[in-house]
């Protein structure tokens, strides 16, 4: 395990709002493409070196160990269900999953659902009781229903406006997303000073209590 705190930051969307966070919180984060196409950037003032990863992967690095700490939205946690620590609620990059569909949808005798998260979705139409045919797709996910791939999909909504404009609505909705500051287990128990001051910094500045 290295000496320095190892942080997996999401490439994409969250990157810039978890940068800024962690500005104010007092660390000297880069902006995104600061640094070109690199993906390990040291930030020796803090003793910290930060990983650049694709969303979906941060759960899967913290769970291994081969980073201490990650940021990533709650709708990747539940998807990937990766053995991680979550620590606190960034109140960041906020939306919600749904349940989305075409207006005056009547449920059919076959249905399909398709959606970039198909265990998610398989756990709530289980719960629902709805039996479901589940189709993974990896973006564009709105385009199902309207070509007769799938009755309906699950997926994010933030202002609505992607359903708008595709003429979709929404059903109902899953749960709440944020990101969230995740730890590997292990690494909470070896460099927990390291990862409470940070937390307690990050707190600071998002006004929650550390720790969920
Ligand atoms: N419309 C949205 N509004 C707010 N937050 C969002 C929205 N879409 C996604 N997010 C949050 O941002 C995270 C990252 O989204 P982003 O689109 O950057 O990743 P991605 O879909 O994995 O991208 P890609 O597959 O293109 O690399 C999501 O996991 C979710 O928590
Ligand atoms: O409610 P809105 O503000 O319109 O945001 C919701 C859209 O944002 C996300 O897509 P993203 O931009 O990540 O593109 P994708 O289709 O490649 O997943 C999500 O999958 C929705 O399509």
């Amino acid at each position: 395990m290295s000496e320095r705190l190892r942080v997996a930051m999401p490439k994409g969307r969250i990157y810039n709002k978890a940068a800024e966070l962690l500005r104010a919180a007092g660390l000297p984060v880069p902006p995104e493409g600061e640094e070109g196409r690199k993906l390990v950037i040291p930030i020796p003032e803090a003793n910290m070196e930060f990983i650049l990863a694709k969303p979906v992967d941060v759960p899967t690095y913290v769970e291994y160990g081969a980073v201490d700490i990650g940021i990533v939205g709650k709708d990747v946690l539940m998807e990937e269900g990766r053995d991680v620590y979550e620590l606190l609620d960034l109140g960041i990059a906020r939306c919600r999953m749904s349940v989305i569909g075409l207006p005056g949808w009547q449920p059919g005798i076959q249905q399909r659902v398709a959606t970039k998260y198909p265990n998610v979705a398989s756990q709530y139409f289980r719960e629902q009781g709805q039996q479901v045919e589940v189709i993974k797709l990896n973006g564009s996910i709105e385009l199902a229903p309207l070509i007769g791939l799938a009755d309906r999909i699950v997926d994010m909504v933030e202002t609505g406006q992607t359903l708008r404009e595709n003429g979709l609505v929404e059903q109902s909705q899953i749960f709440e997303i944020t990101s969230r500051l995740v730890a590997n287990r292990v690494s909470y128990r070896l460099k927990n000073k390291e990862i409470q001051t940070l937390c307690d910094a990050l707190y600071q500045v998002i006004g929650s209590p550390a720790g969920l």
